[in-house]
């Protein structure tokens, strides 16, 4: 399970950077979750535990490319024309059992096996069918041309892939490709979500003055599902320290980790940090971006805890910075940082403070091609601007202004949203 070690280390006035933070993670956090066999076709989404290694040799022999004749090279001209008896014929899955022999042409179809002394192979639309059992080969055809060698892919004993690696749809077919009808995967990451605050109902129930729905739980847990977590909804709690305090220590030993929307302020109902302290303790607090300033890295017991910002936007992009490679590393997949792309920026923006800055953003196409827009509100309560974008725009702390024109990185959510 996770262990911890140390207390918060977010002492004092200072903000915790980014790249901090996700040091942090695998400082405080160890892989939680157990191993089990699934078989393949449970196995995309989840995260593969042990190498995987190939039983067989791909192609297991040499074979054709192309539908057409098999024949030796030096039986071919590099300046004339041949013709050749055509004295064999080899279909996918039904080897010669002889070679061939001097002299000799074999009609074969793609994923034929080469029979022993062929070593190049004429596709059909370059021969000549004589119509007397013969076919005319054309001149200087390469040595091998159109034959695919044995192992070319893997061989017997290659590693296809390693642990930690969640498994893509184009990952089964190489795992059934290299013979392997189940495979070892971690169990999945068991996350408990809840939301807080006196002034969130769930969607579509009447609503009182001030009230409003709870886009964060539902967003986050979806957000949780789409990294291939089990998810448990844990509902929604009110500003009461006592009531989160308990709910919280209920759920810490039946998930890997806790997550919670909103209250992770400096307000008098801010009562989530609290609660966490009462129970276990606080790695990190208060990080220097914006969004999510407030957001919060912790451990209950065996649980990791994560404390999301209630603002819509600050939750949903600590989710996607911050619980993503947390969530990860619990469930034992390779942390990689996603890819960002350099485009130009077709905006201007100034900077105000010194947090580093994430800018809800899309890729529009203009005339000198691909161009960055960003949300014309970047407030953070704003949820539509975060369904409208397509991805973030990373703004350095250092960086002071950005003009249209200028080279921005982009971090596009498809990158982190899986
Ligand atoms: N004096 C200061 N005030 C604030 C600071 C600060 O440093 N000093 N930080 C601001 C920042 S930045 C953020 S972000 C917010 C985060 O505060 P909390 O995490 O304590 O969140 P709440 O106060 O509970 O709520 C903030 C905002 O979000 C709405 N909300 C809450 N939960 C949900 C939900 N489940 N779905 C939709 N919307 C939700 C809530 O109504 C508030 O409007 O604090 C700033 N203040
Ligand atoms: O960090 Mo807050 O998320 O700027 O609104």
């Amino acid at each position: 399970m996770t262990t911890s070690t140390t207390d918060c280390f977010a002492i004092g006035d200072r903000l915790l950077s980014l790249d901090e933070a996700l040091a942090a993670i695998p400082e405080r956090v160890t892989p939680a979750v157990a191993v089990e066999r699934v078989p393949l076709r449970a196995a995309a989404g989840r995260v593969l535990a042990a190498d995987l290694i190939a039983t067989v040799t791909h192609p297991a022999e040499d074979t054709s490319a192309m539908d057409g004749y098999a024949v030796r090279h030096s039986d071919l001209s590099p300046t004339e024309p041949v013709t050749l008896p055509v004295t064999a014929r080899v279909a996918a899955g039904h080897p010669l059992g002889r070679p061939l022999a001097s002299g000799e042409a074999a009609r074969i179809f793609t994923g034929g096996v080469m029979p022993a002394g062929a070593d190049t192979v004429i596709m059909q639309e370059d021969v000549t069918d004589t119509g007397d059992g013969r076919a005319t080969l054309p001149a200087g055809v390469p040595l091998r041309r159109h034959v695919r060698a044995a192992g070319g892919d893997f061989r017997t004993g290659t590693t296809v892939m390693t642990a930690g690696r969640r498994l893509t749809p184009l990952d089964i077919a190489l795992a059934a490709a290299a013979g392997h009808p189940f495979v070892p995967v971690c169990e999945r990451v068991r996350i408990g979500v809840f939301s807080t605050g006196d002034e969130v109902f769930e969607p579509g129930a009447a609503l009182p003055p001030g009230g409003l729905y709870d886009g964060n739980r539902y967003g986050l847990m979806a957000l949780a599902e789409a990294l291939g977590a089990e998810v448990t909804d844990l509902g929604h709690l009110p500003d009461d320290l006592d009531r989160i305090t308990a709910a919280l220590g209920g759920a810490a030993d039946e998930h890997h980790l806790l997550l919670t929307s909103g209250g992770v302020s400096v307000g008098g109902e801010d009562h989530v940090r609290d609660a966490v302290e009462a129970l276990g303790v606080l790695h990190f607090w208060r990080l220097a971006i914006k969004p999510g300033k407030p957001a919060a890295l912790g451990q209950i017991r065996d649980a990791a805890f994560a404390g999301l910002p209630g603002n819509p936007v600050s939750a949903l992009v600590t989710f996607l910075l911050i619980v993503r490679p947390l969530v990860q590393r619990l469930g034992g997949q390779t942390v990689t940082p996603p890819l960002r792309y350099p485009l130009p920026a077709g905006f201007h923006h100034t900077k105000a403070g010194h947090r580093r800055e994430f800018l809800r953003a899309w890729i529009e196409t203009g005339p000198e091609g691909p161009v960055l827009r960003t949300a014309a509100s970047q407030d953070s309560a704003m949820v539509r601007s975060m369904s409208a974008a397509g991805g973030l725009v990373d703004v350095p702390e250092d960086h002071r202004a950005i003009e249209p024109g200028d080279l921005v990185d982009y971090l596009p959510f498809a990158e982190v949203m899986s």
